[in-house]
């Protein structure tokens, strides 16, 4: 077992560094790397991913690449900018809004940087992660849209079903789910409350491959494979869904390996002409020495291997 640690290259959902765990099985090396707001009861699925790729593998893929989005946190218009241009010729743009301390004026100033960086032929989305009750997102998705030259959709702009619910009648821009898929008790209130017209599905919080599999044709929308900005071991398994699913209808937001300073592998899961390769990278001792958190932060890496055997008891059903 290996405790991985980098920086991240911009401050990302409140983060600095990305952490997490890295196992070498039989099928081969499988990422647990949680967030810490996940308890070891919500954390049991990621676990169950992991277990899937080290154990078992994935699926056979339907096409050999697969389109990405370049994902734009919420910098300044300049950094947006220069991001969207070195992101290896993505044609899509996924970009934070809703950002504590940040107002719309700053997000209009991303927004058409990233559609200058783009041209007219782009794609833009925006993801709010829940910032916004029904009526601020209605009020700001208009000019979002405006500044952004179209928006293709926007993310969780509300934190709850009925708020996106209630967006997705009062705009013409279409919605994607997320929070409310991964974080959810019942996934399924998404399409009952015709919530969504798009789900986001990340493999680790939801169980695995199979396991979004299985969701994507129970809920029967259009599906965006996205990471939980993992190193490219994590990212191989996202890619792998996004390669086996049926339909792929959109770019996915798996081009996270930029936002990352060190990764785990020689050849990092990054995008050319906008698409990934799909592939399986495995790590080399040197970027396995580089990125070793026992020797960065060795009581990170300590909690991380406590919180493995928690987890892993819990899945087990044993007490640890
Ligand atoms: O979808 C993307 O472009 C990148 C992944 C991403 O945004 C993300 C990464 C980690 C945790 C949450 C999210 C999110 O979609 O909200
Ligand atoms: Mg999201």
């Amino acid at each position: 077992m290996h405790v991985y640690s980098t920086p991240l290259t911009t401050r990302f959902r409140g983060l600095d560094v990305r952490e997490g765990v890295l196992v070498d099985g039989p099928a081969g090396w499988a990422e647990f790397s949680p967030f810490w707001e996940y308890d070891d009861a919500e954390a049991a699925a990621w676990w169950a991913a992991t277990v899937e790729a080290a154990e078992t593998g994935w699926p056979d893929p339907l096409r050999t690449h697969v389109p990405v989005n370049v994902t734009v946190p919420a910098t300044g218009p300049e950094q947006a900018h220069a991001i969207v241009r070195a992101s290896g010729g993505c044609r899509t743009a996924k970009v934070k809004v809703g950002e504590r301390g940040q107002s719309i004026g700053d997000e209009i100033a991303r927004l058409e940087a990233v559609r200058d960086a783009l041209g007219p032929t782009g794609h833009v989305r925006i993801d709010a992660n829940g910032a916004w009750d029904a009526d601020t997102a209605v009020a700001r998705l208009t000019r979002l849209d405006r500044a952004a030259g179209g928006l293709e959709y926007v993310e969780q702009p509300c934190p709850d079903v009925a708020g996106l619910a209630a967006v997705r009648r009062r705009t013409d821009v279409l919605v994607a789910a997320d929070e409310s898929i991964r974080r959810a008790e019942d996934p399924f209130a998404v399409v009952r409350a015709a919530a969504a017209d798009i789900v986001v599905l990340k493999v680790q919080p939801l169980g695995g491959v199979r396991a979004c599999l299985r969701l994507a044709e129970e809920v029967g929308l259009p599906v965006v494979v996205s990471s939980a900005l993992e190193s490219s071991v994590g990212l191989a398994a996202g890619l792998a869904l996004a390669a086996a699913l049926p339909a792929l209808p959109y770019a996915c937001g798996l081009a996270t390996a930029q936002l990352l300073v060190h990764d785990v592998v020689p050849d990092p899961l990054l995008p050319v002409d906008g698409m990934l390769a799909v592939r399986r990278p495995a790590p080399d001792a040197a970027c396995l020495d580089r990125t070793d958190a026992r020797r960065l932060a060795p009581d990170r890496a300590r909690a991380w291997i406590e919180r493995v055997d928690r987890v892993r008891a819990l899945s087990e059903g044993r007490t640890s």
